[in-house]
């Protein structure tokens, strides 16, 4: 809690500095008032008092109270800045860091507890501050303040405030030490709840297309019964501590008025109006101090579940991405658009077996190069290498004849054009999807938007959609077909101009003839660019200048389809599973 708190700023802990001054004057406010009582009870049983007396000390009371209401506001509206802006903060940083880290930390945490970090933790945290900052400093205050006005009152009394204050702290430990293993099960079980429901609505069709509706509801009442039950042990926690609070409470008025009446009943009846008097004003202020204890007690409910979701937003802030940013930050370089693959071998964080095995290969400026295999060979897994979504495991990937690891990550990306297997398309309209990012200048033209929509063959569809290149993109694109997808993420790519291109079978989804429209214009478009493609199809990528065959994570066979036709059975067999008698003879 003590790190987040580092995240206040100057002008936030002057306003808390404020806050504490208020606080105190809040105390003394509501300490001053029950010597005012004490003097009305005093008037009150002295024979001869008159009216107005007890009317001005009344009017005193009733004007310190006022003010006390007054400061309390202040306090509050001060205490929800601070707190609101923190948690904002946070948001920002989380969102931030969770930018810069790898898939590999994303999945370490996984996508669901990342959400939940960055919203239900931090109204956690967000709360406790919120609270905290009101109670959490005025408490103690008052009951020091408390205990200093009855200490010279008796010490009958005293003894019997100190037993309520001992018995409430029994009390508050003893619960808070029960609670806080479940505030820890609580905030996991939220992300397990927020992945099922994430996991069911993002595979709905799914779902439905082979009625697991069922099964899905069976995993969703288990995580929501688990929570369910660890919120219900934690809310009859806090439903047993509160009579707790009250029966002590209520038992030192008890003590205080039978101390009082054996006190009366002992003493001499000239003191017997002081001592009736010193009662009434020490149990006000004994009530004050347990006031100032439950409240205490109160936040110290809060304090676990926000110190549990304090360390979960820390584990993020904390966590150092695995890639480290290299130095070089030039877009233009000595061998533009080269890719080149020295020995590279990948195993992915935390599995065993080698993905790729010492996988050499160049592209040079305006060659295509493709990748080839059976599903699982690691053809993604090359080409993730290049924009450095993973580093290689051994040996060195280079753009431009320097190894990736020494660009800046953002320079690197710069020179890619990256379109992923899935299309990936954000709530928007078209154009903004188009020109998504930047590409280290201005931003892209809507020029070079309807140039690259011209290219991706997705002119037609884009300007038969109700408003054009403004027609509204629902998140993930859902609205759209999977290769109209496809083309619009493919004209994202273009767009940038990029010095690399790189397809993740990427045509897939379209038909024949427009893949092999689109690969002809975008060969005449981006005739400078090297183009890095990934295909199942081998019409796909027939006319690449170099075709590598990948077989488990091996190179099987490297060449033009006529010398790999030669030369590899295993791109022979697929070649004879793909294209016909004739198309094979037509070579
Ligand atoms: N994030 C990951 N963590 C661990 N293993 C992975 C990860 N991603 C892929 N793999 C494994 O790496 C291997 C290669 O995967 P890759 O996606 O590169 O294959 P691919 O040739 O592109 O397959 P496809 O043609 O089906 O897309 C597979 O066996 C897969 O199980």
């Amino acid at each position: 809690m003590i790190k987040i708190l580092k995240n206040l700023t100057k002008k936030e802990w002057g306003f808390t500095a404020i806050c504490l001054g208020l606080i105190i004057v809040q105390v003394w406010l509501d300490l001053t008032l029950p010597e005012y009582m004490g003097d009305i009870t005093e008037l009150v049983q002295t024979p001869g008092s008159e009216m107005k007396e007890i009317l001005a000390a009344g009017g005193r009371m009733l004007l310190l109270a006022s003010g006390s209401l007054v400061v309390s506001v202040v306090i509050a509206g001060l205490a929800a800045r601070i707190s609101t802006n923190l948690a904002s903060r946070l948001r920002t940083n989380l969102f931030k860091k969770v930018q810069s880290f790898t898939m590999q930390e994303i999945n370490n945490f996984s996508i669901p507890s990342l959400i939940t970090r960055t919203t239900n933790d931090i109204t956690q945290v967000q709360m406790l501050v919120v609270i905290g900052l009101q109670i959490l400093i005025k408490s103690p205050i008052l009951a020091v303040w408390a205990i200093v006005k009855i200490l010279d009152k008796g010490w009958q009394w005293s003894l019997a405030t100190g037993i309520a204050v001992a018995a409430l702290l029994v009390v508050s430990v003893v619960m808070i030490a029960l609670a806080i293993p479940k505030f820890k099960q609580l905030q996991q079980q939220t992300d397990d709840l927020s992945r099922v429901s994430r996991e069911n609505l993002t595979g709905l069709r799914v779902v439905r297309a082979y009625n697991a509706e069922g099964y899905q509801e069976n995993k969703f009442t288990k995580a929501n019964d688990a929570f369910t039950n660890t919120n219900l042990f934690s809310y009859r926690l806090m439903a047993a501590l509160m009579p707790s609070v009250e029966l002590i409470m209520n038992g030192l008025t008890l003590s205080v008025y039978w101390i009082g009446a054996v006190l009366i009943s002992s003493a001499a009846v000239m003191e017997r109006l002081q001592i009736f008097s010193d009662m009434m004003v020490f149990s006000s202020y004994a009530i004050q101090l347990l006031m100032a204890f439950m409240m205490l007690v109160m936040v110290l409910i809060l304090i676990p579940r926000a110190s549990v979701s304090a360390n979960r937003i820390c584990e993020v802030l904390e966590t150092d991405p695995a890639l480290r940013d290299g130095t070089i930050n030039e877009l233009h370089t000595a061998e533009p658009g080269r890719v080149e693959f020295k020995h590279v071998s990948f195993r992915y964080p935390d599995a065993e077996d080698y993905v790729l095995q010492d996988i050499s290969f160049q592209a040079n400026k305006g060659e295509t190069v493709a990748f080839i295999g059976a599903t699982g060979c690691g053809k993604s897994t090359v080409i993730n290498l290049i924009p450095r979504f993973y580093d290689a495991t051994e040996g060195g990937v280079y753009v431009d004849g320097i190894n990736v690891k020494d660009f800046t990550q953002a320079a690197l990306r710069n020179k890619i054009g990256y379109v992923s297997q899935k299309a990936v398309l954000f709530k928007g309209d078209v154009t903004s999807n188009v020109s998504f990012g930047s590409n280290g200048t201005d931003g892209v033209s809507k020029k070079a938007v309807v140039s690259a929509i011209t290219t991706a063959q997705s002119r037609d569809f884009v300007e038969n959609m109700e408003n054009s290149y403004q027609s509204y993109i629902a998140p993930g694109g859902t609205n759209l077909s999977g290769g109209q997808k496809q083309r619009l993420s493919i004209a994202r790519a273009i767009a940038r101009d990029p010095e690399i291109l790189i397809f993740d079978d990427s045509f897939s989804a379209l038909d024949y003839k427009t893949d092999k429209i689109l690969r002809r214009e975008l060969r005449r478009r981006a005739a400078d660019a090297t183009i890095i493609i990934v295909a199942q199809r081998i019409g796909t990528i027939k006319d690449a200048d170099r075709i590598i065959v990948l077989e488990e994570g091996r190179i099987a066979g490297m060449g033009t389809h006529r010398e790999l036709m030669q030369s590899c059975d295993l791109y022979k067999e697929i070649a004879h599973s793909q294209l016909s008698k004739e198309e094979l003879e037509n070579e």
